[in-house]
């Protein structure tokens, strides 16, 4: 198995953190010096999927960031038609037992650390953003989106059951009814639809003019204790955490038997199918 590792770069008046796995840096992270803004960049190609290394990448380089004392976390992808495809579905196909724990408990992780963030976020969505793509995007307090792209949780299309806390991570930012809408339809929305719908607060022209805004949005908190800030996030956002708080156990245990049916990597095997033929015509 591969390690994440992380390393620190002085560059100029920034610094620079890479997460690395063997053949690419998985995570970037810059801090801009003026504003304390860092920003992480998902740098897992073709599609930034999320294999259990770069869920640990970004996990680490969260915390890290943190660890830093940075003023807020943008998060956005090297990758100028894709922020993410969501999970890497190669992990979930006829998956090695230890390997598929370690990787959805890093997915649980991964997601906690980003939703209760101390830092404010913000998501600078430069491509589609599908699946756990979206879910990251919605874990973060603010989302400026590229015209053009399409995000969404499409689960129950292919024939998945939709984790609870993840269903918590839609409701969370959007109302109740138009999540079991969007949902049980499967639905991948426009930039111009995310934006009716507020799934998204804005729309910018390019990943510039999105990473600034979504440095503006950050800027807005600097009137704000930060330690009041964070501990009223945390209230506001503890009960949608709470089932991964206090059983992620049991969250795990129902993932993985679910994941490991029959009926789940049947539907995963022709998904993947159609996915890769895709290619060949
Ligand atoms: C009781 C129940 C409790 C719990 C339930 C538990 C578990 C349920 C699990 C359900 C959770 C789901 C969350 C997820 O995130 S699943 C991931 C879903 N993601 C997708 O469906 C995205 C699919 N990809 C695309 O639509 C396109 O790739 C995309 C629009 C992102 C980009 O298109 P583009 O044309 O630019 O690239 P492609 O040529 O399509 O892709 C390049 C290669 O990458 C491969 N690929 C793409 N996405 C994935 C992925 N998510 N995982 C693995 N591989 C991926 C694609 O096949 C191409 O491969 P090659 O053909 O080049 O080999």
């Amino acid at each position: 198995m591969l390690r994440s590792q992380t390393k620190l770069f002085a560059l100029g008046k920034r610094q620079l953190c890479r997460s690395m796995s063997k053949s690419c840096d998985l995570t970037l992270v810059e801090v801009d010096d003026k504003t304390g803004i860092a920003t992480l960049t998902m740098n897992k190609p073709p599609v930034n999927s999320c294999n259990l290394e770069m869920m640990r990448a970004l996990k680490d380089s969260m915390k890290q960031i943190e660890g830093n004392k940075s003023r807020g976390i943008i998060l956005t992808s090297s990758n100028n038609k894709v922020f993410s495809s969501g999970l890497d579905l190669n992990e979930l196909r006829n998956p090695e037992q230890e390997r598929l724990v370690a990787f959805w408990k890093e997915l649980q992780e991964m997601w906690l650390t980003l939703y209760l963030s101390n830092l404010p976020t913000a998501a600078a969505i430069n491509g589609h953003a599908l699946a756990v793509g979206c879910v990251m995007a919605s874990a973060c307090e603010y989302r400026v989106m590229l015209p053009g792209f399409t995000i969404g949780i499409h689960a129950t299309k292919f024939g998945y059951v939709v984790p609870p806390f993840i269903v918590n991570s839609y409701l969370s930012v959007l109302p109740r009814p138009v999540v079991e809408r969007a949902l049980l339809q499967g639905k991948i929305f426009s930039t111009d639809e995310a934006q009716q719908i507020n799934l998204i607060d804005e729309v910018a022209n390019s990943k510039e003019e999105a990473l600034s805004k979504c440095a503006s949005f950050i800027g807005s908190f600097a009137e704000a204790n930060p330690v009041a800030r964070a501990l009223t996030k945390r209230q506001l956002r503890a009960e949608f955490a709470r089932t991964l708080l206090d059983e992620p156990e049991a969250e795990l245990k129902e993932s993985l038997e679910y994941i490991t049916s029959p009926l789940f990597q049947d539907s995963l095997d022709a998904y993947l199918a159609k996915l890769k033929s895709k290619n060949k015509k």
